[in-house]
């Protein structure tokens, strides 16, 4: 976490309003693009490397991983526990600083942006989900929703509040504190508190990591909802094959490089994908996938139709020790 940022939301309370950032146009959908219906990507990374330490110490990350991540759909990040998938996050939500590279979040390049660049990017540009729900116990529902709003002094949109708030189903809970809600009520109010400032892309860091599998749908289907009805982007991080399901597509790391990816995945595509990945993954994921997190085909937001295009980047790794 960066100093000066707020635990709870992932919003930064020290930045200025009049801050210069650097703006360079987005760029291009290239190899590894996704949808690309609305236009440029919503996030661009490109030749990045990550290098932690020095000398005999030093451990490589990222590996130059080139990627675009598309405007308004759902894409997850997979791969073995080492294999870059955090660090990919955080280059992208400039918590961290690749050792060489480019990040270009919305048509700014974050890679050259001050520290109060980065800040004011994550405050007016970034939504955070976090395993840990990290809500506030003394707010209401409606007031952690509104909270990044509240912080950065800006005004409520009450229609968009509205829509938020009636896509993740909670209107008639606004009034409740949060140990007054169940796990996934916790985690659908900090998506919608992601939410509410219209951020460019939710990045969200094993959102269901902490819940059963029936709020895990909860959760999942609203981040899916949110994509469809108010066209959001979203990134996520996950070790589960069902939660990346939802997604629109699917990433896979291993060794800081991406070395694979699905589009319109089901569970078991991933499985198969992460078996031919690693075995370590094969075993570790094969648990999760145990937990009937499967989505229902009932839920009307969940892709109709789905279609297996793996499309290997880069020679397949074997899986890093985890
Ligand atoms: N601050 C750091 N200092 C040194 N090494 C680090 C640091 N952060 C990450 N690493 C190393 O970088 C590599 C990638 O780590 P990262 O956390 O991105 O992987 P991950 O895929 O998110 O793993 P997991 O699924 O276990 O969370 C690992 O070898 C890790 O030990």
């Amino acid at each position: 976490m960066a100093a000066g940022r707020c635990e709870a939301c992932g919003v930064d309370d020290a930045a200025r309003a009049d801050e210069t950032t650097t703006a360079t146009p987005a760029a291009d959908s290239t190899d590894t693009a996704g949808r690309t219906a609305a236009g440029t990507p919503i996030v661009s990374a490109r030749d990045l490397v990550k290098v932690y330490g020095e000398g005999d110490t030093a451990v490589r990350a990222l590996d130059g991983v080139s990627v675009d991540f598309a405007r308004g759909a759902f894409t997850a990040i997979m791969g073995p526990s080492g294999s870059g998938k955090s660090t990919l996050m955080h280059c992208v939500a400039g918590l961290d600083r690749p050792t060489s590279g480019s990040v270009v979040v919305d048509g700014e390049e974050t890679s050259r942006m001050s520290e109060r660049g980065l800040t004011r990017l994550r405050r007016t540009r970034l939504g955070f989900v976090f395993q840990a729900f990290n809500l506030i116990p003394t707010l209401t529902a409606l007031e952690n929703i509104t909270l990044p709003l509240d912080i950065a002094r800006r005004p409520v949109d009450a229609e968009h509040l509205d829509a938020v708030v009636r896509a993740v189903g909670l209107a008639d809970r606004l009034d409740h504190k949060p140990a007054e809600l169940s796990g996934g009520q916790q985690q659908r109010v900090a998506c919608a508190r992601a939410l509410v400032a219209r951020p460019a892309v939710v990045l969200a860091d094993e959102p269901t990591g902490n819940l059963d599998s029936v709020s895990s749908r909860e959760v999942l289907a609203f981040l899916r909802r949110s994509v469809e009805d108010l066209g959001q982007s979203v990134v996520m991080v996950t070790h589960d094959p069902t939660a990346a399901s939802f997604a629109h597509r699917v990433l896979f790391l291993a060794d800081g490089r991406v070395v694979d990816e699905l589009h319109d995945p089901t569970a078991e595509s991933i499985l198969a994908t992460l078996g031919a990945i690693g075995p370590d993954v094969t075993r570790e994921d094969r648990s999760a996938a145990a937990l009937d997190t499967r989505p229902d085909p009932a839920d009307a937001e969940h892709a109709p139709h789905q279609e297996r295009h793996a499309h290997a980047h880069h020679p397949r790794h074997a899986a890093p020790e985890s």
